[in-house]
């Protein structure tokens, strides 16, 4: 158990770039254990770029920043798989191993972050299954469930390692409003049991119906709800 009262996620001073381009400059903001945070803002506005130097996936070359306790600034790359082990990425596009069954999907990342007893493996698979509620899907193919089990089981995924955030871009992108709701109240589930989660979003339907705190990438810079206040109308 964590009792760190340190934020998840603390950014000062961050520019991101991708190649020479700066796509964000200046952006300031904390991120506590167990706040659930959107991120908003137009197509190409940052959000990805921004989500993806959070779990090293784009260096940070600008400012200072520090995620589940690790230091952003010149992190080594032998050090990113141990940050990847603190927090849990979900990205719109599934990414399962289409050719391996959902339990081989998720003892893949877990004999890959190091778990190696099999009793364990099999018992912890059993657990995130049965918290996205597919505990009866161990055996089946991805092809043989619909998109919103899918997006289920990439949630079970994430949730392998008891990350302590979790990294969500567009994870309702795909799904239909009804399929949508639930992920959005198992997320809520997740978050309530502890666990932070920053979600980048376009679907403001669903920003209405379950009101959290909201970071806005426009113009280069993120607005941040908790500070200013900014308009969400039509779009942005
Ligand atoms: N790999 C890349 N190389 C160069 N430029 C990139 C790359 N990925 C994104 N960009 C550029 O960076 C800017 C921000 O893109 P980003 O994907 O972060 O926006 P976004 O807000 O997530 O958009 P969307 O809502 O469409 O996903 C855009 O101008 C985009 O063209």
């Amino acid at each position: 158990m964590n009792f760190s009262t340190s934020p998840v996620v603390s950014l000062r001073e961050v520019s991101i770039y991708q190649d020479v381009n700066t796509i964000l400059s200046n952006v300031n903001f904390d991120i506590e254990k167990g706040e659930f945070v959107y991120l908003v803002g137009r197509t190409g506005s940052g959000k990805s770029s921004l989500l993806k130097t959070l779990y090293s996936d784009l260096p940070l070359l600008v400012g200072s920043a520090t995620v589940a306790e690790f230091n952003l600034t010149k992190l080594p790359k032998k050090q990113v798989p141990y940050l990847r082990r603190k927090i849990g990425i979900i990205f719109q596009d599934f990414q399962l191993l289409f050719d391996r069954t959902v339990a081989e999907n998720l003892s893949f990342v877990l004999r890959a972050t190091g778990w190696k007893d099999k009793s364990k493996i099999k018992q912890r698979m059993s657990e995130v299954l049965m918290r996205v509620g597919l505990d009866a899907a161990a055996n089946k193919m991805p092809h043989q469930l619909s998109g919103g089990e899918q997006q289920r089981i990439v949630i079970a995924r994430a949730l392998l390692n008891e990350p302590v955030i979790l990294f969500a871009d567009e994870p309702t992108g795909n799904l239909d409003p009804m399929v949508a709701d639930g992920i959005m109240k198992l997320f809520e589930e997740i978050n309530n049991s502890g666990t932070a989660i920053l979600m980048a979003t376009h679907n403001y339907e669903i920003i209405n119906r379950y009101p959290k705190r909201v970071l806005k990438c426009a113009n280069g810079k993120v607005l941040d709800s908790k500070v200013e206040q900014f308009t969400l109308t039509n779009g942005y």
